[in-house]
């Protein structure tokens, strides 16, 4: 672990807070952030396709890879499964990328035991109203799904505590400058402490 190459940033929200929209945004203008393709026993809606927001998969296909080992995370979210292959991380590490997950609190406090250098992100909604409106004008989850969801969120956001960071994502454009922010800051720090690491090693004549 201690040998990651890039940085993991790991962002969790409740379901509607905005943190695909932000991420999305944030990889269209950093080519260097890399998603993690997640699986889901949960059905694609709208617009996504197999491989690219999701690899949808049944139950028994899913418990065969917890049962394989193939995740490094995985939770039941809203009464579906979804988790992070270990090699979704593992290709982008080998590729040297930043790598940022789209995951559940549950699963950020599983990544945060593996990889004590990962950056967790928390997004909050402005206000219960604003995350209702977001989740009905989406347009793309049935009522029942989208109570189950709100019922949830006031769980989730009790573990905002336990985040590194915590952005409220009122207005769009002012909750990415703090993304970008956060990520600029963590790679100057990681830099900063890789050639402290150089120059004491240079120092100390170690190789
Ligand atoms: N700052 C904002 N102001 C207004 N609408 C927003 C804002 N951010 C996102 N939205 C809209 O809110 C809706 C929910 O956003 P998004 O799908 O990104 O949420 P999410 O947190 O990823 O939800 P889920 O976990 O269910 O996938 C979308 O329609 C999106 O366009
Ligand atoms: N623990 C994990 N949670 C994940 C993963 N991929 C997505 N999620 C979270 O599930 C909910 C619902 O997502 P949706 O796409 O159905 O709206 C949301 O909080 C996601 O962040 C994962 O691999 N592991």
């Amino acid at each position: 672990m201690d040998n990651f190459p890039g940085n993991l940033f790991v962002v969790a929200a409740p379901s509607g807070a905005g943190k695909s929209s932000l991420v999305k945004a944030l990889m269209e203008l950093d080519a260097k952030v890399r998603p993690s393709v997640s699986h889901t026993t949960r059905q694609p809606r709208g617009q996504e396709k197999h491989g690219r927001e999701y690899f949808f998969v049944s139950l028994p296909e899913f418990d065969q890879m917890v049962e394989s080992n193939a995740f490094l995370e995985w939770a039941n979210v809203h009464g579906q499964r979804y988790g992070t292959s270990r090699k979704a991380i593992e290709d982008r590490i080998a590729q040297g990328a930043d790598v940022i997950l789209e995951i559940d609190f549950q699963g950020a406090i599983q990544v945060k035991k593996l990889f004590a250098n990962a950056v967790l992100i928390f997004i909050l909604p402005p206000s219960w109203e604003e995350l209702k409106s977001r989740l009905h004008n989406r347009g793309e989850d049935a009522p029942d799904i989208i109570d189950l969801r709100l019922q949830n969120a006031a769980d989730e956001m009790a573990q905002a505590k336990e985040f590194d960071y915590v952005i409220i994502n009122e207005l769009f454009e002012t909750a990415l400058f703090d993304l970008k922010a956060i990520v600029h800051a963590q790679r100057l720090k990681y830099l900063a402490q890789r050639r402290a690491r150089a120059d004491i090693f240079q120092a100390l004549n170690i190789t």
